[in-house]
């Protein structure tokens, strides 16, 4: 339901007849991209986007519109069956696909395309781990707050939720931060005289984590990690080089996107493991707007006062993911979106079966489905999930259902040519609260959508075959709430 109570449908396309043009992606079918039967799409500014000959152009098929009855299932068609695999090994190995439309999208909202720094606002932030000894920092005098373990002056922000979208299939969750209570570094002490990059490997206890000294009026002298918001027409990893470069010096490489934390749809920061590949570390000589100086500090006993405390899961998630990747490196696919929105890999996995099924949109062709973040004030509190609860939500029960929301499989942003938006490829599961009746998939209400089983002759990578051992492993020990 939308914050107004009323229900939101997905308007059923008419199937139209291939003009031979048709969405770039894996599909084996072809989305008619200027025909919207579903959700907007992204044409974006001008023609619909040429899409990249086709591998073997099939008749888009209109689904029959059988009953909704219990987990009603894509008939049993070679050619779907391919096309969505293919699709779905391409979002489980972090590709990304086109959006060229949504099947849900919050009722009377205008679809108007998301403009950087009028209604989203993104952030860049890295993490640099590295191993050296560094030099001791100048003794540094205390201040009366730091003892207290009091939040420093400027005090931790306070998210109106869990600033956390997980990242990985086993999905460390952000949870609020801790206080450090070591001893501040006044903002006008000497420059710590560190050391630049040397990149050894050793041990963890001996961790340290580049850090910034913020030259801003309202958080001067705090310690922060480089980080700063993205401007128009950049791409993702150019802003994090481009913030790296201003607050620290040096240039630099993204190795995994860590984690994506969001306030709902119009604040959302990309946390990346990154890596130096040049430049020279800042030093207070080099102290302008953009930071007073940037020093390696050990990751037991960060620079403190800290501009925020809640970089600290952060630099925690960094090094487990340092010291275990719990996840394949996850970059950002420079693929167009013109919404923030978020493709659902939706699985409900039988284990007495040995079965993985997977929500499919059959609006157009079959496709993995696409639900477009809202900006109602629900919307906004709630944070994106509420756009996944949704789009379930047309389509099932949820009362009797537990979806959780298990991680980043993606994350798609162009930036260029006004394409502001983000797609972010989700993995989700859902299952019955009572785990008795575990072996088929929950009824699905209406014509959009239908359970598709994931057989295992249906993929070929390797990454496929992991993520559904994954789920079945997942699904044995799962305790249902
Ligand atoms: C960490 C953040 O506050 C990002 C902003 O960092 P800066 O204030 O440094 O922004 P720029 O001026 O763009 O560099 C996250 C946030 O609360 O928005």
């Amino acid at each position: 339901m939308t914050d107004t109570g009323q229900p939101i449908r997905a308007s059923r396309g008419e199937a139209e007849p291939i003009s031979g043009r048709g969405s770039a992606g894996a599909s084996a079918f072809v989305r008619e991209p200027q025909a919207r039967a579903r959700g907007g799409g992204d044409g974006g500014p001008g023609n619909a986007p040429q899409a990249p000959p086709r591998r073997s152009p099939s008749l888009l098929r209109t689904w029959p519109s059988g009953s909704a009855g219990r987990g009603r299932r894509l008939p049993g068609d070679q050619m779907a069956s391919e096309g969505l695999a293919e699709e779905l090994e391409a979002v489980l190995g972090g590709q990304g696909l086109r959006v060229q439309s949504w099947d849900s999208e919050p009722a009377g909202e205008p679809r108007a395309p998301v403009r950087l720094r009028r209604n989203v606002c993104y952030v860049v932030l890295a993490v640099f781990l590295n191993e050296q000894v560094s030099v001791r920092p100048p003794a540094r005098r205390p201040t009366a707050w730091a003892r207290s373990a009091q939040p420093a002056p400027w005090g931790p922000r306070t998210y109106r939720q869990e600033p956390a979208l997980l990242c990985g299939w086993r999905s460390p969750v952000l949870q609020s931060t801790v206080i450090l209570t070591t001893e501040p570094c006044a903002p006008n002490s000497e420059p710590c005289d560190c050391q630049t990059y040397r990149g050894e490997n050793r041990g963890q206890e001996h961790d340290e984590v580049l850090m910034i000294q913020e030259a801003k009026k309202e958080c001067y002298g705090s310690w922060y990690l480089p980080a700063g918001r993205m401007e128009p027409g950049e791409t993702i990893v150019e802003a994090l080089q481009r913030e790296v470069k201003e607050e620290a010096g040096l240039h630099c490489e993204p190795l995994t996107l860590l984690c994506v934390e969001e306030r709902g749809p119009s604040w959302i920061r990309f946390v990346f493991l990154a890596q130096p590949t040049g430049g020279v570390l800042k030093t207070s000589k080099e102290a302008d707007a953009e930071s007073l100086q940037a020093c390696w500090y050990p990751r037991t006993s960060l620079a403190t006062p800290l501009r925020a405390q809640d970089i600290l899961p952060l630099v925690e998630l960094a090094a487990q993911y340092r010291h275990q990747a719990r996840h394949p490196r996850i970059l950002p696919q420079e693929l167009p979106c013109s919404l923030v929105c978020q493709r659902l890999v939706a699985t409900f996995t039988s284990v007495a079966t040995q079965t993985v099924w997977v929500l499919v949109g059959t609006v157009g062709a079959p496709h993995l489905p696409i639900t477009a973040c809202g900006f109602t004030p629900m919307e906004q509190r709630g944070g994106i999930n509420m756009a996944i609860l949704r789009l379930l939500q047309e389509c099932l029960t949820l009362h009797h259902l537990a979806v959780e929301t298990k991680g980043l499989l993606g994350l798609q942003h162009l930036g260029k040519g006004h394409t502001d938006g983000i797609c972010l490829n989700v993995l989700v599961t859902v299952a019955f609260r009572n785990p008795g009746i575990q072996n088929e998939p929950p009824e699905v209400r209406g014509e959009n959508f239908v359970w598709w089983r994931w057989w295992r002759k249906t993929y070929k990578a390797s990454s496929s075959r992991g993520f559904r051992n994954h789920l079945l492993s997942q699904s044995t020990d799962r305790k249902v709430p």
